[in-house]
C-alpha cells in the first residue's frame, strides 16, 4: 500500500481517536432510536443529539488531521467507514421505524458498501481517499437524515415532509453519481499502477 509522506505520522493520534469515538457512538445512537417512546420523545432527542455530536466529530477530525498534519492511511480508510456506519445505521433505523422508504436506504447502502469494498480491492494500487464530491454527498445525506429525524411534519405540516423528501432525493442522486466517479477513479488508479510497475511495492 502506498504510504508516501505519511509514514512518520503516528496512527494513534487525536484525529483517528475521534474517528474511533464516532464509530463507538453508533450503537448508542441506535439504542436511543430503538428506545424512542414516540417521535417527540426524550430518546428521539437523545438520538438527534448523538447524531449531531458524531457528525461534529467528523468535521473536527478532518480539520485536525489537515491543520496538524495528522493524515494517515488508517484515517483515510477509517473516516469514510465511520461515516458510513453512522449514516447507514440512521437510514436502516428510519426504514425500520417506517419513516423512510426502504429503496432509498438500499440504494445508498449498496453504493456505500460497494465503494468501501472497492477501496480495499484497489488498496494495493493506492489509497482512494474521500473526494470533494464524496464529502459533499456526506453533507447532503447528513442534512437529509436530520430532516427525517426531527419531528418536522408535526411542527410544520405536510410541506416539511416534501422538503425532507426532496433533500433525500438529492442525497440519493449525489450518492449514486459520486459512487460512479469513484469507480472511474479506481479504474484509473489500477491502470496507472499497472503502467508503472513497482510504484507501490
Ligand atoms: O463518498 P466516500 O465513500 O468517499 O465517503 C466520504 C466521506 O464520508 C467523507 O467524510
Amino acid at each position: 500500500m502506498s504510504n508516501s509522506g505519511t509514514e512518520r505520522v503516528p496512527t494513534l493520534n487525536i484525529a483517528n481517536v475521534l474517528t474511533v469515538i464516532r464509530i463507538v457512538m453508533v450503537p448508542l445512537f441506535i439504542w436511543f432510536l430503538v428506545a424512542d417512546d414516540g417521535r417527540d420523545g426524550l430518546f428521539r432527542w437523545l438520538a438527534v443529539a448523538t447524531f449531531a455530536v458524531a457528525i461534529y466529530t467528523d468535521k473536527l477530525d478532518g480539520d485536525l488531521a489537515r491543520s496538524r498534519g495528522l493524515i494517515t492511511d488508517f484515517g483515510k480508510i477509517a473516516d469514510p467507514i465511520a461515516d458510513k456506519l453512522l449514516i447507514g445505521s440512521a437510514l436502516v433505523m428510519l426504514s425500520i421505524l417506517g419513516e423512510l422508504w426502504w429503496w432509498v436506504t438500499i440504494v445508498i447502502l449498496v453504493r456505500e458498501i460497494g465503494i468501501t469494498v472497492m477501496r480495499f480491492v484497489v488498496i494495493r494500487y493506492g489509497v482512494m481517499a474521500a473526494s470533494r464530491g464524496g464529502k459533499l454527498k456526506t453533507v447532503i445525506q447528513t442534512f437529509a437524515i436530520f430532516l427525517f429525524l426531527l419531528p418536522l411534519t408535526s411542527w410544520l405540516g405536510d410541506w416539511a415532509w416534501w422538503i425532507s423528501a426532496t433533500v433525500m432525493a438529492a442525497a440519493v442522486v449525489v450518492t449514486v453519481v459520486t459512487g460512479l466517479d469513484y469507480v472511474v477513479q479506481a479504474v484509473k488508479l489500477r491502470a496507472g499502477a499497472r503502467g508503472n510497475p513497482g510504484r507501490n511495492t
